[in-house]
């Protein structure tokens, strides 16, 4: 398969997806320092975005899974492009990161699931995981979640995904954030402990 030309340099990638609007731009944008446009209008970009930091790649994957109104075929062709490019670079691929929205992820899973549908984030995971990545499932936007709330969230989403609760046993990949506090260090913990893992310490400047 051909592989994407512009990144040969890159040896360590960790690709961010997830539903549009979850915060996956904000949460780059935490990660690398790096500036990137927050809050467009979802459903434009079909292309995935890159941050290139000496040999790591962190990569932006279109959002899908748009709210209504948008055309069924634009979703199916996110989705195509999605499953392509990370076919293609699946041997630089070393982490996936699926970004859930903590407020709505429960309600729009139980959506298709009345449907009799797969939820697309749960295909996604199942996907990701059907390739070998080690997956991290961020939750985002717990600054919107009461902290008496907080634990029942968790494992409610959790448990949507198939891990048995409570949450908290399977936090070496399930890392709460809030993107727009600037909160993320347990992303952070976890990719780093990637880094670490794969003896590229020398990469955690980057992110
Ligand atoms: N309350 C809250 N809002 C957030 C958080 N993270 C992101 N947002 C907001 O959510 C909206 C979408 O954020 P983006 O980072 O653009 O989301 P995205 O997943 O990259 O969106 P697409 O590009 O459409 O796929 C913006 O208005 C952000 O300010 C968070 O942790 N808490």
């Amino acid at each position: 398969m051909k592989k994407d030309q512009s990144f040969e340099k890159a040896k360590f990638e960790i690709i961010l997806s997830g539903r549009s609007n979850v915060g996956k731009s904000s949460i780059i944008r935490e990660l690398t320092g790096k500036k990137v446009k927050v809050g467009k209008r979802p459903g434009v970009t079909l292309k995935p975005a890159h941050t290139l930091r000496s040999d790591l790649l962190v990569t932006d994957l279109p959002g899908f899974g748009f709210m209504s109104g948008v055309k069924d075929r634009k979703q199916d062709i996110v989705k195509d492009q999605i499953v392509r490019y990370i076919e293609n670079n699946a041997d630089r691929i070393k982490v996936a990161v699926l970004v859930t929205d903590a407020v709505s992820f429960v309600d729009v899973v139980e959506r298709w699931e009345s449907r009799n549908e797969i939820p697309i984030d749960i295909e996604m995971f199942d996907f990701f995981n059907e390739l070998g990545f080690d997956t991290i499932i961020a939750i985002n936007k717990m600054d919107r979640i009461k902290d008496s709330e907080r634990e029942e969230r968790l494992d409610a989403i959790v448990e949507k995904l198939g891990l048995t609760p409570p949450w908290n046993q399977w936090n070496y990949i399930v890392a709460p954030t809030s993107a727009k506090k600037g909160d993320i260090k347990s992303l952070k913990g976890l990719l780093r402990k990637r880094l670490h893992d794969e003896k590229r310490d020398d990469l955690f400047k980057y992110i």
